[in-house]
């Protein structure tokens, strides 16, 4: 299992380059969506401790006693935000083994959940006391993300041939979600096979910080084979979800990935979810589906609805109190 994932540099896109560094740029993150449907990203203007600070944030949280996570526990809130403690978590109907706290973008009174008057989603995310700052160190944290987030979807329009600004208008109120994750190291008395199941993410970019744990995260190639997707310090690693293959026309494949951690140390990993607008209609680009044979092979969704369905089935909620 090398590790085989391309490397992409966003420099030009953050920084307003000349249109030959973006062109350069857009065509390597084509190539390597069109290749892996994950990447390594550089030059996206965060250095090694503003990466780290978050995931420092996140593990000083999960040393907290159990009843203080509880505390934000999303049984206690909207299903959805807050701390899910371990075995939680469900992907395809098996346990995972870790713990984590879940953020999303916040609703406002005139938000479609508010007004479908649905629970999951409509609460506020947590600020837990402690560790200190935390909602602080969260929200500049979400800033810089949808940034890099913005740039990358830029280039991404660029290499599919479409006016750099094209996705703008479906990202700039995204339903972003972030994750802060907790792995323990998987034990045979656990008697759980899995650290986090294989899955696509739903949604359009996620772009993932984790600790220096190697062996853990591995990404299906297209010739079926998992190849880890081990971390380089200063990088974050990028993989498209569900939405991104849905506007391609599966051009753009989102790619199944799992993580297996068997080292002995407590993994962290931070992924953040660039997502559309929660009321974003995604549909396949007429541009996407003249080069794969000319038929959309997807119905018009939209996005919230997509995250709704997902989200109810994900969670085991089943000690609510
Ligand atoms: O922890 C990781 O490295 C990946 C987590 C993941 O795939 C996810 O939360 O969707
Ligand atoms: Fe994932």
């Amino acid at each position: 299992m090398t590790n085989a994932l391309p490397i992409v540099d966003i420099s030009a896109f953050l920084n307003n380059g000349s249109l030959e560094e973006k062109r350069k740029t857009a065509k390597s993150l084509h190539d390597a969506c069109v290749q892996f449907g994950f990447l390594y990203l550089k030059g996206h203007g965060l250095s090694i401790e503003e990466m780290a600070e978050i995931r420092t944030l996140s593990k000083e949280f999960f040393d907290l006693p159990e009843e203080e996570k509880q505390a934000i526990s999303i049984s206690k809130n909207d299903l959805a935000r807050g701390y899910q403690k371990l075995g939680q978590n469900i992907t395809l109907y098996a346990q995972d083994w870790h713990e984590g706290v879940d953020l999303y973008a916040p609703v406002d009174d005139d938000h479609i959940i508010k007004k479908r008057g649905l629970k999951t989603l409509a609460g506020k995310n947590p600020q837990p006391p402690r560790p200190p700052n935390f909602s602080k160190i969260v929200d500049e944290y979400v800033l810089k993300m949808r940034k890099i987030g913005m740039a990358t979807m830029s280039a991404m329009a660029m290499g599919l041939g479409l006016d750099e600004r094209y996705f703008d208008k479906y990202m700039e109120n995204s339903f972003w979600v972030m994750r802060l994750i907790g792995y323990p190291p998987l034990k045979k008395v656990d008697n759980v096979g899995i650290s986090c199941g294989e899955h696509t993410d739903y949604g359009c970019l996620t772009i993932l910080n984790t600790d220096e744990t190697t062996g853990a995260l591995q990404v299906l190639s297209k010739s079926g084979e998992w190849i880890t997707a081990d971390p380089i310090p200063g990088h974050f690693v990028i993989n498209i979800g569900d939405m991104v293959n849905n506007w391609t026309n599966d051009l753009y494949k989102s790619t199944l990935h799992r993580v297996i951690h068997t080292k002995t140390n407590y993994r962290v990993s931070v992924p953040f979810f660039f997502e559309p607008n929660f009321d974003a209609v995604i549909e396949p680009l007429p541009i996407c589906v003249e080069q794969t044979g000319g038929k959309p092979k997807y119905e018009p969704i939209m996005y919230g609805d997509h995250l709704l369905s997902k989200v109810t089935n994900n969670f085991d909620v089943s000690d609510g109190k």
